[in-house]
């Protein structure tokens, strides 16, 4: 029930009062002088100061506050800068190949080569590499000779490899992953961090080695740092009588940035950095001196990453250009000293607020590249060559399907003004769309894409029949990507039997309307032609697509939470739980000023009471029935209620705690 409008005049005759438990409070003089002004005050009351600790999460703007109380945890000042994201190793053309580790997988089903055309073409075309031996199982001799051969072409053993179904399935034996994070040079057990994971990461790609998974995404945790605490202190200096309050503001926490850094060109440096925290701001001090700001932090992603919030689809971020940066998360508000208080009704103020904490989430960041062309097309086509005949990139080539298991970038120069940067991507088998093979996983890389070129196997049985599933594929994965404009690149035209089927794959192609083009990657020919055209569809498309360009805003995560803080503090909701009798008043401001609010203060106490008041929340409780010994949680604040006896408000709480400790008085 939104209490928004509740009457502002409420009565004095009713009100919650606080009693510090000596577990939440760590100073016993406070502690006895909030005893005494309960007692001196109405009806005893019982208050549970409820903080959160450390690594607990934030909880959300409507759920209702935890009911477990909890010690209250101050977080220790030495701030650990996080680990900073390595820095790619090539700007413009790379093929990763994973670790030998990352391919001892366990296949969770298999896909016959024998059942696509073109992988089984390709080995009766070439004896040596049998792949049909790389999916039997148990001939080990076989095996070894494969891996000497796969060992001989790589220069690195990386042991079998088999082709296999990505499937969608928890896979929990994956402890690289989702168990154990190193974060800055300790380990850190997600699941226990803070339960976050639990059920989260349910969705992994089974079968896919890490290094594959980790290329394009990755899930990281980032928190702003928390602001400095005000404090309280009196100016006491030598001929300077009643010196007046001095306590100084704490500094504000650092800040979350994202940057674009073209160097990058892969998400696999957040495979060891999951943690980013920002440094918290400074305490405040006496004699007026404000705390620092805390150290901010720049998360370095590669050019085309989209961020979005973990378990959400809406993306926050996505960002292009390098040199971009995004301020992601404002780092919290430092927390007012007692001198930022003072005021002609009140020359003596002990209060001080504690920083605001900032904020904090899990994001998972995904690379789709931003190449102009990508070349598509099934397995051992011819891709690779292409891209290493037209551009100084050096994809690894061999006469086998999958040698290419990353993207590989390559920037093409006509000149020194018109340049395009070309991706070569694994090959599609049928099926890719629902995970066959590797192209699944790389497929959306092309829908950064403007033009397509597809390479066509022309040694293969039936040229038409590869392209159409390919196409196929295309399109049952996504028919945005599909209807991009592409070129035909029919390959292999050194070879007979390809030289053989041109023209009648030509003819049939233009049947459908479609001009087809031959080339030879091997012997540089028909290559220039080809990659001419893709230039003038690329041309094309980007003329068209220049009147929707318009100005990004990047700060726009960082104003929508600066929005929720700037929330009013009389907008809250009230709910009642009945079987145990407790009412939740649930609002972000509240819960902010709650947070922010120091219980070591004794005019605290009296200022969350005048809160309550003012804002409504006592009166609206009234309203809705709340009786004597009723619980309310306010924030992390867990109270019980009293109904007072005589006309006594919150605002009079201090009383008789001035007598018990004796303070200076100013003028
Ligand atoms: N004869 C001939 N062979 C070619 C030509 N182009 C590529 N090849 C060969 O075809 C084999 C596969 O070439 P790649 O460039 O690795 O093929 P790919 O499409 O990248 O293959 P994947 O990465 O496995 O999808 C290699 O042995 C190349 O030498 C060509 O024009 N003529
Ligand atoms: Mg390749």
């Amino acid at each position: 029930m939104n209490l928004n409008q509740s009457n502002q005049t409420a009565t004095h005759c009713d009100h919650l009062n606080l009693i510090a438990l000596s577990n939440s409070f760590t100073l016993p003089l406070l502690s006895q002088q909030m005893a005494s002004i309960s007692l001196s005050f109405v009806s005893p009351i019982q208050v549970v100061s409820r903080s959160r600790t450390r690594d607990e999460p934030k909880r959300a703007k409507n759920l209702p506050p935890r009911k477990h109380n909890s010690k209250l945890k101050f977080r220790g000042s030495s701030f650990k800068a996080p680990p900073q994201p390595l820095a790619g190793c090539q700007a413009t053309t790379y093929t990763r190949l994973p670790p030998k580790d990352d391919f001892s997988l366990e296949i969770s089903e298999e896909i016959k080569l024998s059942e696509c055309d073109v992988a089984k073409l390709n080995i009766e075309n070439d004896p040596e590499h049998e792949i049909e031996n790389l999916l039997s199982e148990g001939e080990d001799e076989e095996e070894e000779e494969e891996e000497k051969q796969l060992e001989n072409n790589f220069g690195i053993s990386y042991g079998r490899f088999d082709i296999f179904e990505g499937t969608a399935q928890h896979d929990s034996d994956e402890e690289e992953y989702d168990s154990e994070y190193e974060d800055s040079g300790k380990m850190v057990n997600v699941d226990d961090e803070d339960g976050y994971y639990e059920g989260e990461l349910d969705v992994k790609e089974k079968g896919v080695p890490a290094v594959m998974r980790c290329f394009d995404r990755a899930k990281i945790y980032v928190k702003a740092g928390d602001g400095g605490n005000g404090v309280m202190a009196f100016r006491r200096e030598k001929y300077v009588p009643l010196g007046g309050p001095s306590g100084g503001d704490g500094g504000r926490g650092g800040n979350v940035y994202v940057e674009v850094d073209d160097s990058m060109n892969s998400l696999l440096p957040f495979r060891n950095s999951v943690h980013f925290r920002a440094g918290r701001g400074s305490h405040g001090k006496g004699r007026m001196q404000h705390g620092a700001k805390g150290q901010g932090v720049v998360i370095k992603v590669a050019p085309g990453t989209v961020i979005r919030e973990a378990g959400k689809s809406e993306v926050l971020l996505e960002l292009l250009q390098p040199g971009q940066k995004a301020l992601l998360l404002p780092g919290g508000r430092g927390g007012r000293g007692n001198a930022s208080f003072k005021s002609g009704m009140n020359k003596v103020p002990r209060i001080a607020e504690n920083g605001e904490e900032g904020p904090e989430m899990w994001l998972e960041l995904e690379l789709k590249l931003v190449a102009d062309v990508g070349i598509v097309g099934a397995p051992n086509a011819g891709k690779s060559t292409l891209l290493s005949v037209i551009s100084a990139a050096q994809p690894t080539i061999a006469n086998y399907p999958f040698t290419t298991l990353l993207p590989n970038l390559g920037v093409v120069s006509f000149d020194y003004d018109s340049t395009m940067v070309v991706a070569d991507l694994p090959g599609l088998l049928e099926g890719a769309h629902r995970g066959f093979g590797l192209g699944h996983e790389f497929l959306r890389h092309t829908e950064r894409c403007s033009a397509l070129v597809h390479v066509i196997d022309g040694s293969a049985e039936q040229p038409e029949f590869e392209f159409d599933a390919v196409r196929l594929e295309l399109e049952l994965f996504s028919p945005e990507i599909a209807g991009k404009p592409y070129v035909v690149a029919y390959n292999k035209m050194d070879l007979p039997e390809a030289y053989e089927k041109w023209s009648s794959f030509r003819e049939r192609l233009q049947a459908r309307g479609i001009e087809p083009f031959c080339m030879s990657a091997v012997k540089r020919e028909g290559t220039h032609e080809v990659i001419c055209a893709a230039y003038e569809l690329l041309r094309k498309s980007k003329q068209a697509n220049k009147e929707f360009e318009g100005p990004v805003n990047l700060n726009h995560v960082a104003d929508m939470v600066q929005k929720q803080r700037s929330a009013a503090i009389n907008e809250f909701d009230i709910s009642h739980d009945s079987s145990s009798n407790t009412w939740h008043v649930v609002g972000s401001g509240l819960q902010r000023f709650v947070q922010m609010t120091n219980w070591r203060y004794i005019d605290s106490e009296k200022r969350f009471q005048h809160v309550l008041e003012a804002c409504g929340v006592n009166k609206s409780l009234m309203k809705l029935g709340v009786k004597e010994g009723d619980t309310v949680i306010v924030g992390e604040m867990e109270m019980v209620w009293h109904d007072s006896t005589e006309n006594s408000g919150p605002s009079k709480v201090k009383k008789g705690s001035e007598d018990s400790i004796r303070w200076p008085q100013w003028k």
